[in-house]
């Protein structure tokens, strides 16, 4: 895109169709004169005076709690300088923007026309009652530095310039490592620090405490080399004035290992690169425009590890990285500062994390095939969702253990979970299916590992500690992609058709003949048949060689559940199998059933599945309401379809007069609860929230999951495969990675469950 349509689009989105990019939210209701009443006068006097009687109350009764102040006067916004406070909103508003999609923090920005260093902090001072933490925004150096020190000496809530820490703490993580992949020795490290500002002095420090060395840093401003012989330097400056004889960046750049820009744009040129060491190290992070831009950067050296401020290219150092997970952590232990201890657990989390497997969802985002650490993944990037869940409780620990906590977390598991739930990160059912697949961790067998999104299913399973993955496929394109996507543990790899599995599928053929021997299977036949991955993993799974089974990925349901079907055994009781899918909708979870299997299900079939789609709905921790649905209502029509339902639902009425089941029922009146109290008072789902939906055949099921994902957007787990004597689970063709994380899991707790029985 040219620069001029970049320009158009940047001012058209900040223009319509409201100006701004953030806005206010009433959280409690205010439909009704009562709810006003209650809202403002009268009824909001009594918090006031709660809160007259103990000021710590703000905390039960207000926003104080999660609101930041984004504040800034102005005077270094990014790299354009001092532009002065209205020009600097966009920038703050796209804070608060940050603060709220990342951490669930609300933000005021506030844009404060005072250069002078006591006005600003009186003026800060005086509006910091209504805040639970201050973001100091793009103030520049030194007054910056005198700002947040007074500040956060006389203030008792939070106080970061994150120019100066939220930088330093994501720069510091990716220079670890960085260090840690060109095999460097930070003790022996020649950086070059280019810019003397608030960012740039404070990354220094950090690096320092990381184990840099003061004598191996050389640090220049506008003026170039910061030197020991300089008249006039700040005592900031002073701090890291170099004795070495050089004079401008162009000569302090030779034969550097790292570069850190933290100055503004395009004043690296490719000779200066040319000339640092081997494996150089360059963090161009001048906003918007880089030291030097990335693309040049990459084609001058081919050896280089390449950073910059912006999101359009790998290795984004940006501190957006920081702020609403080191605020997020810091407010919800109402910590009292932002410490050295609460920097450096960041530092460590976030390093960390960019050694782990990323989401899939993350590859999605940023168009990846697959992120993995490395020269250009050297750190997490922004929409990554384990953040929320992973950085916050690391900085909340560093705050407890070193005394600055007024809120100690003692239930990290609690903790973990309300994070998860703000970022609206996974549903809470699916969280709880995790959490029990943990406990007791089952070996599932992936029948399709030798495909890239089944073995990063696997891989995650693996990581997240979800269960222990058993990888069949064909080996050698296993091993090659797990090499390519960084899957280092090592796990069992069974390839069915090798003269290496030539016993096992002896002895799962004989075992499959002894089931099948009078439905026509000759023993050569069975034998020959364990050489199809389906048949091999099914019959792992029943002779107790793995707990669980993943398939479906890779082929049309139909040709997967035959083998299934063939080779387990069905439940005690069960003559057909049924499929349910758990819809997660903006309602809650719903269960459907049956979306996969039985064409036209009996009046007997619709009562089994009914009872099979309650268990597992059991199995979810919840109670089962179900809805037998249909075009009618209690009768009102009278034919074949309806007549089927009935005729089920009454054997249940009978048989199991404590099972919350109801109709045949019309879909809106199921979920309608002041509809059906109002003209079926009677029924047994009055008053009940349904959560099962059971259709009449399978193409009103199948549509309806179908609608409901496309339309809604409604995550779904499925179809489960109810009625087999086994964890077998059955994907749909070209799952994606989240679905089957989701289904392992499930088929997971599904074995723990048939363990108990
Ligand atoms: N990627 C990220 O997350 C972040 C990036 N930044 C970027 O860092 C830069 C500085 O921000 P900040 O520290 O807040 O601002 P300051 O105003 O505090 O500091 C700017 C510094 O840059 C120096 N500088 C300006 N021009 C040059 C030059 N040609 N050569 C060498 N040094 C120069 C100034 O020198 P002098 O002292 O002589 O005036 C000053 O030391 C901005 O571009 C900003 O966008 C900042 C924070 C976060
Ligand atoms: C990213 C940031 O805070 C800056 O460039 O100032
Ligand atoms: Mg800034």
């Amino acid at each position: 895109m040219s620069n001029s349509r970049k320009r158009h689009e940047a001012l058209l989105y900040h223009a319509k169709p409201k100006p701004g990019k953030i806005a206010v939210v009433p959280t409690k209701k205010y439909a009704t004169q009562h709810d006003l009443a209650l809202a403002y006068s009268p009824g909001v006097a009594e918090p006031c005076l709660e809160i007259a009687k103990d000021k710590n109350n703000i905390y039960k009764y207000t926003s104080k709690g999660n609101l930041v102040a984004v504040i800034s006067n102005g005077t270094a916004v990014l790299g354009l300088g001092d532009i002065g406070p209205e020009a600097s909103k966009p920038v703050m508003e796209g804070k608060g923007l940050l603060f709220k999609i990342f951490a669930d923090i609300d933000v005021f920005d506030i844009e404060v026309d005072a250069t002078d260093v006591d006005k600003f902090i009186e003026t800060v001072k005086a509006i910091a009652p209504t805040f639970g933490g201050i973001n100091l925004e793009d103030i520049k150096a030194p007054e910056a530095f005198e700002i947040e020190t007074r500040l956060k000496e006389e203030l008792d809530i939070p106080v970061m310039h994150d120019d100066q820490h939220g930088t330093a703490i994501i720069s510091a993580a990716a220079l670890k490592n960085a260090i840690e992949i060109t095999g460097k020795d930070i003790t022996k490290l020649k950086i070059i620090v280019n810019g003397a500002g608030a960012a740039a002095i404070s990354c220094t420090r950090l690096y320092l405490e990381l184990g840099a060395v003061r004598e191996n840093i050389i640090m220049c401003d506008s003026k170039g080399v910061i030197r020991k012989d300089r008249d006039n330097l700040t005592s900031q400056k002073a701090e890291f004035a170099t004795h070495q004889d050089v004079n401008t960046l162009e000569e302090a750049m030779q034969n550097a290992d790292v570069f850190i820009g933290l100055s503004t744009g395009n004043i690296v040129s490719p000779e200066m690169l040319l000339s640092m060491g081997k494996n150089p190290i360059v963090f161009a992070m001048a906003n918007p425009v880089p030291e030097i831009e990335y693309d040049l950067a990459i084609a001058t050296r081919d050896d280089i590890i390449m950073a910059t401020g912006r999101s359009d290219h790998p290795n984004q150092v940006n501190n957006v990285l920081g702020f609403p997970f080191i605020f997020r952590g810091a407010l919800d232990v109402r910590a009292t500062k932002i410490n050295e201890e609460m920097k450096l657990a960041a530092v460590h989390a976030l390093a960390d994390l960019a050694k782990k497997s990323v989401p899939e969802q993350v590859n999605i985002v940023y168009d990846e095939v697959s992120l993995n650490f490395g020269k250009e993944y050297i750190i997490p990037k922004p929409f990554d969702p384990r953040l929320i869940y992973e950085i916050p409780p690391a900085i909340a620990k560093a705050a407890m253990d070193s005394g600055v906590a007024l809120e100690p977390i003692s239930d990290w598991d609690a903790y973990r979970e309300e994070l998860m739930e703000r970022s609206g990160s996974g549903s809470k059912e699916i969280r709880q299916i995790h959490n029990r697949a943990k406990r007791n961790k089952k070996r599932i067998v992936f029948a399709e590992a030798d495909h890239l999104d089944v073995l990063k299913a696997a891989q995650r399973i693996q990581e997240e500690k979800l269960g222990l993955p058993i990888l069949l496929g064909r080996k050698e394109v296993i091993l090659e992609l797990k090499e390519e996507i960084g899957f280092t543990a090592d796990v069992p790899i069974f390839d069915p058709k090798t003269d290496e599995e030539s016993e096992r599928r002896d002895r799962f053929g004989v075992a499959y003949w002894e089931s099948r021997q009078r439905k026509g299977r000759t023993l050569t036949e069975a034998k020959k048949l364990m050489r199809e991955r389906n048949y091999f993993a099914a019959m792992m799974v029943n002779v107790g060689e793995a707990d669980a089974l993943i398939t479906g990925y890779s082929r049309p349901y139909p040709t997967v559940i035959r083998p299934i079907l063939e080779s387990i055994q069905k439940d005690n009781g069960i003559s057909k199998v049924a499929a349910c899918n758990l819809m997660l909708t903006k309602q809650g979870p719903m269960f459907l059933a049956d979306t996969t299997i039985n064409l036209n299900p009996t009046a007997k079939d619709l009562v089994k599945i009914s009872q099979m789609t309650s268990n597992l709905v059991k199995m979810f921790g919840m109670k089962p309401n179900v809805a037998m649905l249909s075009f009618s209502n209690f009768g009102s029509t009278k034919n074949e379809s309806s007549q089927k339902i009935r005729e089920a639902v009454s054997y249940i009425h009978r048989n199991f007069p404590n099972a919350v089941v109801d109709g045949e029922i019309q879909a809106d009146f199921a979920l309608n609860p002041e509809m059906l109290a109002k003209e079926f008072p009677f029924s047994k789902l009055n008053g009940k929230k349904v959560n099962v939906l059971i259709f009449p055949n399978l193409e009103s099921a199948n549509i309806t999951y179908k609608l409901l994902k496309e339309m809604q957007g409604a995550e779904s787990i499925g179809p489960v495969i109810l009625g087999l004597s086994k964890a077998v689970h059955i994907v749909q063709l070209g799952a994606s990675v989240d679905e089957m994380v989701n289904m392992a899991a499930l088929a997971c707790v599904d074995a723990q469950q048939r363990e108990k029985k």
